[in-house]
């Protein structure tokens, strides 16, 4: 879910996040450096095709005295008188006409190069940033997705990047061309005639506030308009995966009324962002057009009294529209800019984020793989001193089965967690095989580990696919002789494609027992040293539960196994039953040991609720039990 204060915007500029952001255009320094030289040789060109129609005219339409000719006009007249003498007004125009035409089709060349070039730079650079982003959430630790909503990164991967891609591409070449085109006019405005410029530039100011007032209005109902969307965005992401629970309880109407609410304050932002527009372009081009006027009136008396060509007027006035057009530009892209120093500013927060679960410089490496598991006084909490874990200690042998049991929140999920480290631990010690799990290379250390949960992840692909789930070593032959082993064969084999067939919406066509055998499966192609098991609490058609139970049976063979137990046939055979009661060990034995303590915690447990569901367990009853308070 975007939060509100996600789309706060700061400074339009900040050199800081601006000299970062220009690292980025390192690698394309080439295309950027001959595109900079192109934007500005086009303006250049536009500014040289307004001369051309000023020396149509002066030379050849209304010519005025000799010395009131432009310092242009009178170049292009040496240069004819160079090749052979002026020619007669028509054949001049027509000299001129195709100049100018040739012109704009080299402007046209050049646009389109610098285009391409600038473009396609944006486009690397999106890349690049999208890359390096992915690889970032890829090693962020989980602690960073508890505290993060998941919409939150998909807007960095997104709008972000694509907000930094416009500051590359059109605000970047808007701002050079603009700013070029300006310094430009105003040198040649002065050069022909620097009263008129004078005069010319009276409306500046009034086009100034104008300006400034329309920028303060725009950039607040524009960050209001984003801060809208973004609950909109957050509203519908909720709502859409919630469908069913909004369904059930029929909330339609409430929830209707309440995205009504939200969809209006957005529209109303909307609204009041089209009246700063609707203000600000006719303003702009009346106060320009105000400029123009005085130039007529002023210009057009030096036309009359002889002072001034009629083809520096006409370049004065055609200068005038071109020159108001970077002003409108300016104020436009301000927000642009505005934008994309936010999303720099988040973007660069999430390449910051401090990476807390990282391998070791020198990893550690045990000599053997045989699965031995220790805690030694483990102390664990995901925030502050809330311990979730507290002086923690058991010791799994190779190819032993634990059974973790306890109410729910009492730690078994987070003692998997840790195991795996996802999570490091802030006291005590975890072993696998003699090793600290922090001295292990990271990939070595999840290499042991296969994990069965109770609503495993399927991802886009086909079911061979998400078994095996890109690693390229194993074979065809040893993904069928997994799910064969696991009983998950049959049940592939009946979908219309088998092993081929897509797995569409993560796997809703399928139910959440075909879902835990494609995850045996899986765990079994991967030949695990350790395996993690949280058993499904989910009511599964007796049929299924036969084939899962009996899958995870064989799973068993020669690995060692923790499994956060819900089933009673799963805890009797565990070698070691760990009670955990608010993350604390209360009990540690085998089934016989435990039932045989008169007041135990687990004996308890034993006759209120497992006895009564043998032989053979429903899951569901199952899960009952072990989620009740021991
Ligand atoms: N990612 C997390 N961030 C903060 N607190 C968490 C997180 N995950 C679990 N907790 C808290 O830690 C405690 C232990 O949770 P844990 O998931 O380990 O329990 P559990 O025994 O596996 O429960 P269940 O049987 O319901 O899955 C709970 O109080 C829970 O609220």
């Amino acid at each position: 879910m975007s939060q509100p204060d996600d789309e706060v915007l700061g400074k339009a500029y900040d050199h800081r996040l601006a000299r970062r952001l220009l690292t980025y255009l390192k690698p394309y320094r080439g295309r950027v450096a001959l595109a900079i030289p192109l934007i500005a040789l086009t303006a250049g060109f536009e500014l040289l095709a307004l001369n051309l129609t000023m020396a149509a005219i002066d030379l050849f339409l209304l010519p005025p005295a000799p010395e009131r000719l432009g310092l242009f006009s009178r170049l292009l007249a040496a240069g004819f008188e160079a090749l052979g003498g002026r020619p007669a007004p028509m054949d001049g125009v027509a000299v001129i006409g195709s100049l100018y035409l040739g012109l704009m089709v080299v402007v046209f060349a050049l646009t389109y190069w610098q285009t391409l070039l600038l473009n396609g730079t944006g486009q690397f650079v999106m890349y690049d940033l999208r890359r390096e982003l992915f690889a970032k959430f890829q090693r962020l630790p989980l602690s960073y997705y508890d505290r993060t909503p998941i919409g939150r990164m998909t807007t960095r991967l997104t709008s972000d990047v694509d907000a930094l891609n416009e500051l590359f591409t059109s605000g970047f070449v808007t701002l050079l061309s603009d700013v070029v085109v300006l310094v430009g006019l105003l040198t040649f405005l002065f050069l022909v005639n620097w009263k008129l410029a004078l005069v010319s530039l009276v409306v500046v100011p009034l086009l100034a506030a104008i300006t400034a007032w329309f920028r303060r209005h725009a950039s607040r109902t524009y960050r209001e308009v984003r801060t809208r969307l973004a609950r909109i965005n957050a509203f519908l992401q909720e709502h859409l995966s919630g469908m069913a629970t909004v369904q059930l309880f029929n909330r339609e109407a409430r929830e209707g009324q309440a995205f009504e609410a939200i969809n209006d304050a957005h529209r109303q932002i909307n609204i009041e962002t089209i009246f700063y527009y609707a203000v600000f372009y006719p303003a702009i081009g009346f106060v320009s057009n105000l400029g123009v006027a005085l130039v007529i009136w002023y210009g057009g008396g030096q036309v009359l009294t002889g002072t001034l060509s009629l083809g520096a007027l006409f370049f004065f006035i055609q200068a005038m529209q071109r020159f108001y057009e970077p002003i409108q530009d300016i104020s436009e892209k301000y927000n642009i800019l505005q934008a994309a120093m936010a999303a720099a500013e988040r973007v660069f927060k999430v390449l910051d984020e401090p990476l807390v679960i990282t391998s070791p410089p020198a990893p550690e490496r045990p000599a053997v793989m045989r699965g031995e598991i220790e805690f030694r006084n483990v102390w664990f909490a995901y925030k502050g001193e809330n311990w979730v874990l507290r002086d923690v200690s058991f010791r799994v042998a190779p190819g032993q089965t634990v059974a973790l049991v306890g109410a729910t929140g009492a730690g078994k999920t987070s003692i998997t967690s840790l195991l795996m480290r996802f999570y490091d631990v802030q006291r005590g010690q975890i072993l696998v095989d003699g090793v600290d799990v922090r001295e292990f290379d990271l990939t070595e250390l999840r290499r042991y580990f296969g994990v069965v949960l109770q609503d495993p992840t399927l991802f886009a692909g086909t079911i061979a696919d998400n078994l095996r789930l890109g690693a390229k070593d194993i074979s065809e032959d040893r993904l069928i002789a997994a799910a064969q082993e696991v009983q998950a064969d049959a049940f592939i084999r009946r979908l219309p494609g088998g092993y081929q067939v897509e797995v569409k919406e993560r796997g809703a066509t399928l139910s959440v027992g075909q879902k835990q055998l494609l995850a045996l499966a899986r765990a079994l192609a991967f030949d695990p040293r350790i395996l993690i098991l949280d058993e499904a609490t989910a009511s599964i058609d007796s049929e299924t539960e036969a084939l899962i139970q009996s899958a995870i049976e064989r799973l068993l063979v020669g690995r060692t196994c923790v499994v956060i137990a819900h089933r009673l046939s799963t805890v009797r055979r565990a070698d070691n039953i760990i009670v955990l009661h608010r993350g604390e060990i209360r009990e540690m034995g085998t089934h016989q040991e435990l039932v045989a303590r008169a007041d135990g915690i687990y004996r308890r447990l034993y006759e209120l609720q497992y006895r009564e569901s043998t032989p053979p367990p429903r899951a569901a009853s199952a899960a009952t039990v072990v989620r009740s308070p021991v």
